[in-house]
C-alpha cells in the first residue's frame, strides 16, 4: 500500500494496477551539463516532483500542511474547493485530510497530462475523506463557481503576467462571500540589494539540500522565461484591484511567500 507524507513524498514502493510508483525518486534532471531548454512539467519532472519541490522550496511541507488547515477553517458546507495547478495534489490531499464540513468537493486542476495522471494515482491511493476530482485542463478553461477556497500554491508564477489579472477576476467572481484564495508565490524583493540577498539565501538552501552549482544554475536558466516573479506590492495591487479586502501574508522564507486572501 502506498504511503504519502503530507507533501506527497512517497514513503513506500507500490504498484497501482500496472503502474509502479517508485519510492521518493531523486531529482537529477540538471545534474549533467546540457543544452538547457525551457522548463516544462513533463513526465521526467512529474516522476521526481516530490523530491524536487521539497529540496527547492523552503517551508514547502509546512506550507502544504497549513493550506490544508486553512481550507478546513474556510470550507463552507456544499461548496467547491479548487486547487489550481495541483501538480501531484499535495494541497488537495492536505485539504481533504483536514476538511470537516459536509458535502464539499475538491477540484484539482493541472494542464500537464504527466502531472494530472500521476496526481490521479496519488488521490486513489490516499482515499481522501473529502472527494477529489482530478481534471487535466488549463486554468483559463475552468469555470469557478460556488467556491469557498481556491488554492494557487506556486502556480500563478507560471502564468504569463498579462493573463494574471483575468484569472484573478475569475477567482474573485467564483468565490462565495467569506471565501478565500490561498496564494503562494516566489517573490522578487523590491530593492536590488534585498533581492540579491534572498536569491543567495535560496541558493544556499538548495546547496544544503544537495544540489550542485551546476544544477542550480542550469535550472535557473530553464526557469528564466517560464517563471516570472513579481513583488509583493504587485500581487497586493492586483488582488486589491479585483476586490479582495484582506491580504494576510502568513509565511515568508527568503523569496517564498504564502498568503490568505479573503473575500469580505
Ligand atoms: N495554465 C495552467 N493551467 C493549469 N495548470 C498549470 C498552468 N500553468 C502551470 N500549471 C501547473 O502548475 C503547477 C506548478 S507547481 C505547483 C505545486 C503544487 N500546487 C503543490 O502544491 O505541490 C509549482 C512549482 O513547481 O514551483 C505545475 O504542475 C504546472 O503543470
Ligand atoms: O527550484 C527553484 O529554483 C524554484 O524556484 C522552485 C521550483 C520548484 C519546482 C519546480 C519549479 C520551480
Amino acid at each position: 500500500m502506498l504511503e504519502l507524507d503530507c507533501t506527497g513524498r512517497i514513503t513506500r514502493y507500490f504498484y497501482l494496477g500496472h503502474h509502479a510508483i517508485m519510492q521518493d525518486v531523486k531529482d537529477t534532471i540538471y545534474s549533467q551539463p546540457q543544452q538547457v531548454s525551457e522548463f516544462r512539467f513533463d513526465q521526467s519532472v512529474a516522476e521526481v516532483f516530490p523530491d524536487m519541490i521539497q529540496r527547492s522550496v523552503p517551508g514547502y511541507s509546512t506550507i502544504v500542511d497549513t493550506i490544508g488547515q486553512i481550507c478546513a477553517r474556510y470550507a463552507q458546507p456544499d461548496s467547491n474547493i479548487y486547487d489550481l495547478g495541483c501538480s501531484l495534489g499535495a494541497a488537495s490531499l492536505a485539504a481533504s485530510k483536514y476538511i470537516q464540513s459536509d458535502n464539499c468537493q475538491i477540484l484539482a486542476i493541472d494542464n500537464s497530462p504527466a502531472m494530472a495522471q500521476r496526481c490521479e494515482l496519488h488521490v486513489q491511493a490516499f482515499k481522501a475523506a473529502t472527494p477529489i476530482s482530478v481534471i487535466c485542463d488549463d486554468i483559463q478553461n475552468i469555470d469557478i463557481k460556488n467556491a469557498s477556497c481556491v488554492v494557487m500554491n506556486f502556480t500563478l508564477q507560471f502564468i504569463p503576467p498579462e493573463q494574471r489579472i483575468d484569472i484573478m477576476h475569475k477567482i474573485y467572481a467564483g468565490l462565495n462571500p467569506g471565501g478565500v484564495l490561498l496564494l503562494s508565490e516566489k517573490i522578487s524583493h523590491d530593492t536590488e540589494q534585498g533581492n540579491d540577498l534572498v536569491i543567495d539565501l535560496h541558493h544556499e538552501f538548495k546547496r544544503r539540500n544537495g544540489y550542485s552549482e551546476l544544477e542550480i544554475s542550469q535550472k535557473r536558466t530553464a526557469l528564466e522565461d517560464v517563471m516570472r516573479t513579481e513583488t509583493f506590492e504587485q500581487h497586493k495591487d492586483r488582488l486589491t484591484l479585483v476586490g479582495f479586502t484582506d491580504i494576510v501574508r502568513w509565511f515568508t522564507c527568503f523569496n517564498f511567500a504564502s498568503m490568505v486572501v479573503i473575500k469580505g
